[in-house]
């Protein structure tokens, strides 16, 4: 069933393992996602950032789930991933979100601070759960930018936590968004996401978490795409951060890579095919299987 955030959170948090935070703007994800949670038995966040929504409509988005929420034996919330306008939390909570996202970290601090407590003033009341943001998504190759300007300052973080009241935050520790996340090698930033999880001992939630795994690469070259490069974070970081208190791993490029992959493989060889069905279907596979790859990977198959 559709349940509030809140709950994922703490009992990720009190259990120390991560949920999967799957990103989808169409039937086909969304149901690739519920029907992989439901088959591991693990809970898991659904995800639309402002763009899906623009893409598809807070009405298809929302009123998809709405009308297979009691399907699935499983746990899972409606969150809305990156919110940069509180207009479109409020209209989220409209259509029956349970949990936000203000991100307000490319702002100021004390920006951040009031539209945040804003925020929770109004979701604590709905039992909605609400994360934020603190430091910048940007992959930290040291000649770029130095690493105390865009990652997250643990002391910071204590005081943003206490004054906000969010359910879960996101530190930046060395993540990007996307399939290009670091040129040299993937670097975390592990002392500062202990030093968070030790001063603020809510749930956190890592960004830009995806692996991006050199089979979808390799396939996406092979069948037309040209992605070379691409780079993600190595799974043994991943349950590194899992351990040091991440209990949300946001999953965006990861579900992309799977979908493409097969779709570029198939529209190169099957010449004769008009139906959309014969290639999404077998694409819909692809993801459901990352999915149930991730799901294992976080630690969270038969926490249901
Ligand atoms: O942080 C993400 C997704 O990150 P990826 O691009 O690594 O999947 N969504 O909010
Ligand atoms: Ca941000
Ligand atoms: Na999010
Ligand atoms: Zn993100």
């Amino acid at each position: 069933p559709l349940v509030s955030g809140k709950v994922l959170f703490e009992k990720a948090n009190e259990y120390n393992f991560a949920i999967g935070a799957f990103n989808f703007n169409n039937m086909e994800f969304l149901k690739a996602i519920l029907d992989a949670a439901e088959e591991e038995q693990a809970p898991v966040f659904i995800q639309t950032t402002e763009s899906a929504i623009k893409y598809a409509g807070i009405e298809y988005l929302a009123g998809m789930v709405h009308a297979v929420k009691d399907k699935y034996s499983i746990p899972f919330a409606l969150h809305l991933d990156h919110g940069k306008h509180v207009e479109t939390i409020l209209l989220a909570i409209r259509h029956g979100y349970t949990s936000v996202m203000i991100d307000y970290s490319d702002k100021s601090y004390e920006e951040n601070l009031k539209v945040t407590k804003y925020v929770v003033s109004i979701c604590a009341a709905l039992g909605i759960s609400v994360e934020a943001e603190l430091g910048k998504l940007v992959s930290v190759e040291d000649e770029v930018v130095s690493r105390e300007e865009v990652l997250v300052d643990p002391e910071q973080a204590k005081e943003f936590v206490d004054r906000t009241g969010i359910d879960a935050l996101a530190p930046a520790i060395g993540t990007a968004h996307g399939a290009f996340k670091f040129k040299g090698e993937p670097k975390l930033d592990f002392e500062r996401l202990k030093k968070v999880k030790e001063l603020t001992g809510i749930a956190l939630v890592l960004h830009g978490a995806s692996g991006v795994y050199e089979e979808y690469v390799e396939k996406i070259n092979k069948y037309g795409g040209d992605i070379k490069g691409a780079k993600g974070v190595p799974d043994e970081e991943l349950k590194k951060a899992v351990e040091l208190g991440i209990n949300k791993v946001n999953t965006d490029t990861d579900l992309r890579l799977a979908f493409i992959s097969k779709l570029r493989e198939l529209m190169a060889l099957e010449k004769k095919v008009i139906d959309p069905r014969k290639f999404l279907k077998p694409a819909m596979e692809e993801v459901k299987n990352i999915v149930k790859k991730r799901i294992r990977l976080y630690g969270s198959q038969g926490k249901a």
